[in-house]
């Protein structure tokens, strides 16, 4: 393991109604880096995803060690973590991940007066410049929207400001594209590329079933099954040699939907520009 982890996973173990749902879970992500974790569903995604984040279920018993920033959060909610170990998410439910009731600019103004310092005005500044590098047109109209106003992408562009307003260190990303249209999967994916995974933007852990997602936008996978780690490589290797049967069903099902070599992050632009100008 790497000694610059944003986010170290040791031996996590959850249970849930006393059943094993995670075992013996052991994996990280360092700096600058953008790591996918592939699982089937009901493998422990997200219980993984929740317990790294401080937002189990009461229900659910989390052990073993997880460190972020170098501080063990395992045993620590996410709002009493320290702020240097607190964790930006993004979710596939948009809908509950925003306020209905409060625009979009009071709760994305929010974060910029808080972590930034900023006052009121300058953060409602802040924030449209934000939305302006995240695509979204008409972004002053959009401020005053409540969220509910909005398109699904719409949403989970505001998610993603949000997250990152909150300057983590790691942004968790929950299956983010998984209810939107194609084309709208590939904007916020790029997205997430574009604001992740550099030595001055966040980690990122990218929670999916969808290698094809995972290969825009990740180097790294660590694959689960049945909440144990089964393979965890470079995704140009588990490509190229895949070791668990279900890293095999994964590529197999790449290979079929997107004949020829796929899409790595890599050469993702250089891919897309190729499909533009096709
Ligand atoms: N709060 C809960 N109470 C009881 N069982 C739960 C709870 N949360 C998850 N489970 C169970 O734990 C297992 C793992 O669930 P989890 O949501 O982590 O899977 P997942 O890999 O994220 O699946 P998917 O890809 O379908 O979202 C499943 O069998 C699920 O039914």
């Amino acid at each position: 393991m790497t000694a610059n982890a944003v986010l170290r996973v040791d031996e996590l173990c959850i249970h849930v109604d006393g059943q094993p749902v995670v075992s013996d879970l052991c994996f990280h992500v360092a700096a600058g880096e953008r790591v996918c974790l592939l699982g089937p569903s009901g493998s422990g995604k997200s219980l993984t995803a929740g317990a790294i984040l401080g937002l189990s279920p009461r229900s659910v018993q989390v052990d073993g060690s997880v460190c972020i920033n170098g501080v063990e959060v395992a045993d620590i909610r996410a709002t009493r973590r320290p702020m240097q170990s607190r964790s930006g998410m993004v979710f596939q439910d948009t809908h509950s991940a925003l306020n209905p009731l409060v625009s979009v600019g009071a709760q994305l103004r929010e974060p910029f007066m808080r972590f930034h310092g900023l006052s009121r005005k300058s953060a409602m500044e802040a924030a449209m410049a934000m939305l302006r590098g995240m695509n979204i047109e008409r972004a002053d109209e959009v401020m005053q929207r409540s969220p509910a106003e909005l398109s699904g992408g719409q949403r989970q562009r505001i998610c993603m400001a949000l997250a990152l307003a909150c300057k983590p260190a790691l942004i968790v990303a929950d299956e983010p594209t998984t209810a939107l249209d194609v084309l709208t999967q590939q904007e916020v994916l790029k997205l997430l590329r574009e604001c992740t995974g550099t030595h001055d933007t966040p980690a990122l852990l990218f929670i999916s079933h969808d290698i094809g997602a995972a290969c825009r936008l990740c180097e790294r996978a660590v694959i689960i099954d049945d909440g144990r780690l089964v393979e965890s490589n470079t995704l140009t290797h588990i490509i190229a040699n895949p070791q668990h049967h279900f890293s095999r069903q994964l590529v197999r099902a790449l290979r079929e939907s997107a004949p020829g070599m796929p899409p790595y992050a890599a050469d993702f632009d250089a891919r897309e520009g190729l499909l533009c100008t096709a």
